[in-house]
């Protein structure tokens, strides 16, 4: 850690009050300026370190617990667990636990706290990296374990908690030939054509960058794309775009494809994406019930509970408590009937959502199936390059978890299916 380390520190249990108090998703936190006055490497760390905090948090409670009589405040907690985990993954104790005492001795409301943090982190960095590994894999709150459990079962859960616990390499999509992508970046080929860095460092000083000749999409976010194959000259629709990763992918397979989202700051986002890569795309900022239209093809990326890639975003299942998620499920149920009216007849649509639960992905494909007479699920279409068959479902969709090509790194949950209109 820089000397900077106790700013950083700051901002890392900063961002954990805000997760873990007032339910707010870190990157929101971090957009709305919470690390505006770090510099950027140390805006980096303050994230990281509070990414491997939450995702380690259930062991960092139970190291803890040991050592503490009551509950203390949320901020002393949050202190407490970020040098935790620091200690336990062998950071060096004098200053971890200097900058975790002077940030509580700087606190009007904590500082009274600064010698049992002082004590209880001492007892920590003596026998805690002993005992870390002892400890069970963090599990899931409850909210979230139950209906994922009844979904797939308890022994599938363990595997799908092992996966968020090693966390995420770097996956790329090559905007040209992805073989030549991973050999410039030192990177590996996946099965199904992303490129994976396992340490990738800072992702804008990778080769091919400022070129453009690559953006950051989980392997299994690049599928959907891949799997409604857009054609030089078709009239494509990208309903739900930002950031602009499969608006890039059919840009790039020749399509005339037109990105929509509601969202102007991640529209920005888009926009900036396509510049740097020197693709085209007609951008509307708009609502996906107001699209007119008839398009060839319509890839349709829902938003949803985003339990997919908790991997990455290890502050979801702390941040949220699945109240909002049948909103959601009743929003992707009338997206989806809207997209079905905008294809042209004999046209095709991929349905996708970066969610683990059914009733966003299978239960939704079964149902719009249930109500068009004249769409039909196009199973063949998903068994692409990398795909498992034994990962397409009854309706004919596939189902990703973060627990598959475990050796390689995983992957993020996802599902997916290919909707056809009759002619
Ligand atoms: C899963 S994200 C899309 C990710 C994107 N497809 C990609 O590959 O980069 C879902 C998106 O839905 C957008 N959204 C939510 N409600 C919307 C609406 N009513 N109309 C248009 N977009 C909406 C959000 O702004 C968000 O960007």
């Amino acid at each position: 850690m820089s000397k900077s380390g106790y700013q950083t520190r700051r901002s890392a249990v900063h961002l954990l009050d805000k997760v873990m108090g007032d339910g707010r998703l870190m990157s929101d936190v971090i957009q709305a300026g919470a690390l505006q006055k770090l510099d950027p490497a140390d805006r980096a760390r303050a994230q990281r370190l509070a990414t491997e905090t939450l995702r380690s948090l259930e062991r960092a409670d139970r190291l803890l617990q040991k050592h503490l009589k009551k509950t203390p405040a949320m901020t002393v907690q949050n202190v407490l667990r970020l040098a935790t985990v620091e200690l336990c993954q062998g950071g060096a104790a004098h200053g971890v636990i200097n900058d975790a005492v002077e940030i509580v001795s700087k606190g009007k409301r904590t500082a009274g706290m600064k010698g049992l943090v002082n004590a209880v982190l001492r007892k920590v960095a003596d026998k805690g990296q002993e005992d870390w590994d002892k400890l069970r894999v963090p599990r899931l709150p409850k909210w979230l374990r139950k209906p994922l459990a009844q979904a797939y079962c308890n022994e599938v859960m363990l595997e799908i908690e092992a996966a968020h616990f090693a966390g995420a390499p770097l996956d790329l999509t090559a905007k040209g030939d992805a073989a030549a992508l991973a050999e410039a970046v030192g990177g590996r080929l996946l099965p199904s054509g992303s490129v994976r860095l396992q340490d990738a460092g800072q992702v804008t000083a990778l080769p091919g960058f400022t070129q453009g000749q690559w953006w950051v999409q989980d392997a299994a976010a690049a599928l959907p794309a891949k799997v409604l194959k857009a054609q030089p000259g078709e009239k494509v629709l990208d309903l739900c775009a930002a950031p602009g990763g499969k608006t890039m992918q059919i840009a790039a397979a020749g399509a005339h494809v037109t990105a929509v989202d509601d969202n102007p700051a991640r529209m920005e986002r888009l926009r900036e994406n396509l510049k740097r890569v020197q693709l085209q795309a007609k951008v509307v900022v708009g609502d996906v019930m107001a699209q007119e239209g008839q398009y060839d093809a319509i890839l349709l990326d829902a938003p949803c509970s985003a339990t997919g890639t908790i991997r990455r975003h290890p502050d979801l299942p702390f941040a949220k408590d699945g109240s909002e998620f049948g909103d959601l499920i009743g929003m992707q149920e009338v997206f989806l009937d809207h997209a079905i009216g905008l294809l042209k007849p004999g046209g095709r649509l991929v349905f996708c959502t970066c969610s683990l639960l059914p009733d966003e992905g299978e239960v939704q494909v079964e149902e719009a199936v249930a109500r068009w007479a004249d769409i039909t699920v196009d199973r063949d279409a998903v068994l692409i390059d990398g795909v498992d068959p034994a990962w397409i479902t009854e309706e004919g969709g596939l189902r990703l978890r973060p627990d598959y090509w475990a050796a390689q790194g995983g992957m993020d949950g996802f599902y997916m299916a290919m909707l056809r209109k009759g002619a």
